[in-house]
C-alpha cells in the first residue's frame, strides 16, 4: 500500500504526519492527496471518522510550502466548535511552516478578528454567518486572491437548515476568485452531489468510499423500544450501567431542543453523573469550555443537540445515546460518527418511541443495515422511574424559573433582527409554512389511503368498506394536490 511519500507530498510533511502517528494514508486519503496536488476540484465522500480532514489540510500546506501568501486557503464549516478543530489540524501539519491561521466564527470578538484578518493569515477558517459579516463590513482585507476554497460538512453548508446559509454564502462565493481550487468533503456528499457539482467545476475529481453500509463497521448499533414516559428512566439506567461496567468510559447524548438538553444536564447532574451540556443557547465561551472539559474526561457525559454532530473528532467517545430518535437518517449518520472513530470500537443506541419506529426503518434503509435491539433489565429501570420523573419535573421547574423560554425567543428575535428580517412577519410566514405543510401531508395520507383501496380492491379482496361518518363520503382519487 502507498504511503504518504508515494501520494507525492513532500518529506517534511511525511515526517509530520509520522509525529502524529499518522503511519498509513486512509482511503480517502490516499483518493483525494495526489487529485489535488494535480490541481483538481474535489468532492471527497468518506464515512466519518475516516482521515477526510487531512486528506485536504496535506495538499493545501505542500502547495502553500511552495508559493506562501496571504490568505492563500479559505476553510468553511457549520459551526464553531469545528472551525477550531479543523484549525488545529492546520497548525500541528504545517508547524515547520511557521503557519498563519486565523478563525473567524460567531460569538467571539469581531474587532480582534478584523485586526486578524488584515495581518493577512494564510490559512482562514470560518463559520459563513461571521465571515460574511466581515466581508459586508470591513475592507481591511480580502478573499480576492486565495488558491483554495475548502468547504467541509459540504452538504450541511448547503441545506437549509435551522441554520440556513445561503445568503452568507452566496456573499463569500461573489468574494472569491472563479479561479481557485474548491474542495468539498462529508460523509454524506452524495444527497446534494448535484449543487455542489455546480462549485467544482475545475476537472472535478469525485471520489466516494465503497461499501454496502454507510456507516462503520466497528460500531455497534442498537435501539431501545421504550414508551415516551419512561425515556429518561432508561437513560439514567444505560448511563448508571455503563458506569458500573466500565472503568474508562465516556458517553454523548444527542438531544433535539436546547431545552431538553439543559434539563437532561442537570437532571443527570441531579443523579451525580459527571455531565456538561453543548447547545446553541450557550455563551460562546462556555460552548468551548464544556468541549474542553469533556475531551480532558474531566465530564464523561456530554449532552448535545445537532450543535456537536457534525465532525467533532474525540478519540475517547465509546457510546452516542441518541435521547431522540433522529427525523432524517444523515443527522443519524453524523452523530453516530462521533463514535468508533479511526478504526476503534464503539456503540450507538437510538432510544425509540412507538411514534418513531418509521424513522428507524428510514435509517435503516439508508445506512442499508438494521439496528439490533439492546435488551435491558425492565425491573431495574422501574425501580427508578418514579425518581428519574420526579427530578425530572423538578429540573423542568427550575429552568422555568429561570425563563429559559423567554430567552430562547429572545435569542432568536434578535438573530432574526441581525439577519435582517422582521422577527414577527417571519413569524407569521412559519405559521403559514406550517400550516401549507400539515395540509399536504394530510391531502398525501388521503392520496396513500385511496391507493392502497383501490389495490386491495383489485387484488379482488373483499376489504370492509370503511365505515360512513355521518355527513361525509369515501373521497374519491385525488386528481391535483391542494391549492
Ligand atoms: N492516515 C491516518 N492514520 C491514522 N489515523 C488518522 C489518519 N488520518 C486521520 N487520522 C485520524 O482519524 C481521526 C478522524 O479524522 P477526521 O476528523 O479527519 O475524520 P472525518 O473523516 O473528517 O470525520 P467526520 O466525517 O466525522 O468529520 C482523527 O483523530 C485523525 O487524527
Amino acid at each position: 500500500m502507498a504511503g504518504f511519500a508515494e501520494l507525492g507530498l513532500s518529506s517534511w510533511l511525511v515526517e509530520q504526519c509520522r509525529q502524529l502517528g499518522l503511519k498509513q494514508p486512509t482511503p480517502v486519503q490516499l483518493g483525494c492527496i495526489p487529485a489535488i496536488l494535480e490541481g483538481r476540484d474535489c468532492l471527497g465522500c468518506a464515512k466519518t471518522g475516516s482521515g477526510k480532514t487531512a486528506a485536504f489540510v496535506l495538499p493545501i500546506l505542500q502547495k502553500l510550502s511552495e508559493d506562501p501568501y496571504g490568505i492563500f486557503c479559505l476553510v468553511l464549516t457549520p459551526t464553531r466548535e469545528l472551525a477550531y478543530q479543523i484549525a488545529e489540524q492546520f497548525r500541528v501539519l504545517g508547524k515547520p511552516l511557521g503557519l498563519k491561521d486565523c478563525i473567524i466564527v460567531g460569538g467571539m470578538d469581531m474587532v480582534a478578528q478584523a485586526l486578524e484578518l488584515s495581518r493577512k493569515p494564510h490559512v482562514v477558517i470560518a463559520t459563513p454567518g461571521r465571515l460574511a459579516d466581515h466581508l459586508r463590513s470591513s475592507n481591511t482585507f480580502h478573499i480576492k486572491k486565495i488558491r483554495f476554497l475548502v468547504m467541509d460538512e459540504a452538504d450541511r453548508l448547503l441545506e437549509q437548515g435551522c441554520t440556513d446559509f445561503t445568503v452568507d454564502l452566496e456573499a463569500i462565493l461573489a468574494a472569491v476568485p472563479a479561479r481557485r481550487q474548491t474542495l468539498l468533503f462529508s460523509a454524506t456528499l452524495t444527497d446534494t452531489l448535484k449543487e455542489l457539482q455546480g462549485l467544482a467545476t475545475n476537472q472535478p475529481f469525485f471520489w466516494e468510499a465503497q461499501a454496502p453500509v454507510r456507516t462503520v463497521e466497528q460500531l455497534d448499533q442498537r435501539y431501545l423500544l421504550v414508551p415516551e414516559k419512561v425515556k429518561d428512566a432508561y437513560l439514567v439506567h444505560l448511563i448508571q450501567s455503563l458506569q458500573d461496567e466500565h472503568e474508562d468510559w465516556s458517553v454523548i447524548i444527542f438531544t433535539n431542543t436546547c431545552k431538553t438538553c439543559q434539563i437532561l444536564c442537570m437532571m443527570l447532574r441531579k443523579f451525580n453523573f459527571p455531565a456538561v451540556a453543548l447547545h446553541s443557547m450557550m455563551k460562546q465561551k462556555e460552548r468551548f469550555a464544556a468541549l474542553a472539559r469533556f475531551k480532558s474526561s474531566i465530564y464523561r457525559i456530554l449532552i448535545a443537540t445537532d450543535v456537536a454532530s457534525r465532525g467533532l473528532d474525540i478519540p475517547t467517545v465509546q457510546v452516542v445515546i441518541n435521547h431522540n430518535t433522529p427525523g432524517l437518517p444523515k443527522i443519524y449518520i453524523h452523530r453516530v460518527g462521533r463514535t468508533a472513530r479511526a478504526g476503534r470500537q464503539g456503540q450507538a443506541i437510538t432510544l425509540v418511541t412507538q411514534y418513531d419506529i418509521h424513522l428507524v426503518h428510514a435509517i435503516e434503509e439508508q445506512i442499508k443495515k438494521q439496528l439490533e435491539e439492546l435488551v435491558v433489565e425492565e425491573a431495574r429501570v422501574l425501580q427508578i422511574l418514579t425518581q428519574v420523573n420526579v427530578v425530572r419535573r423538578e429540573c423542568e421547574i427550575k429552568l422555568e424559573a429561570a425563563h429559559f423560554d423567554e430567552k430562547k425567543e429572545i435569542n432568536k428575535r434578535k438573530q432574526l433582527i441581525l439577519e435582517g428580517k422582521d422577527p414577527d412577519l417571519e413569524a407569521k410566514r412559519k405559521a403559514e409554512l406550517a400550516k401549507i405543510k400539515q395540509k399536504n401531508r394530510r391531502f398525501k395520507e388521503k392520496v396513500e389511503h385511496t391507493l392502497q383501496q383501490q389495490k386491495a380492491s383489485r387484488a379482488g379482496h373483499r376489504a370492509r368498506p370503511p365505515r360512513a361518518q355521518p355527513g361525509s363520503h369515501t373521497a374519491p382519487a385525488p386528481t391535483q394536490g391542494p391549492a
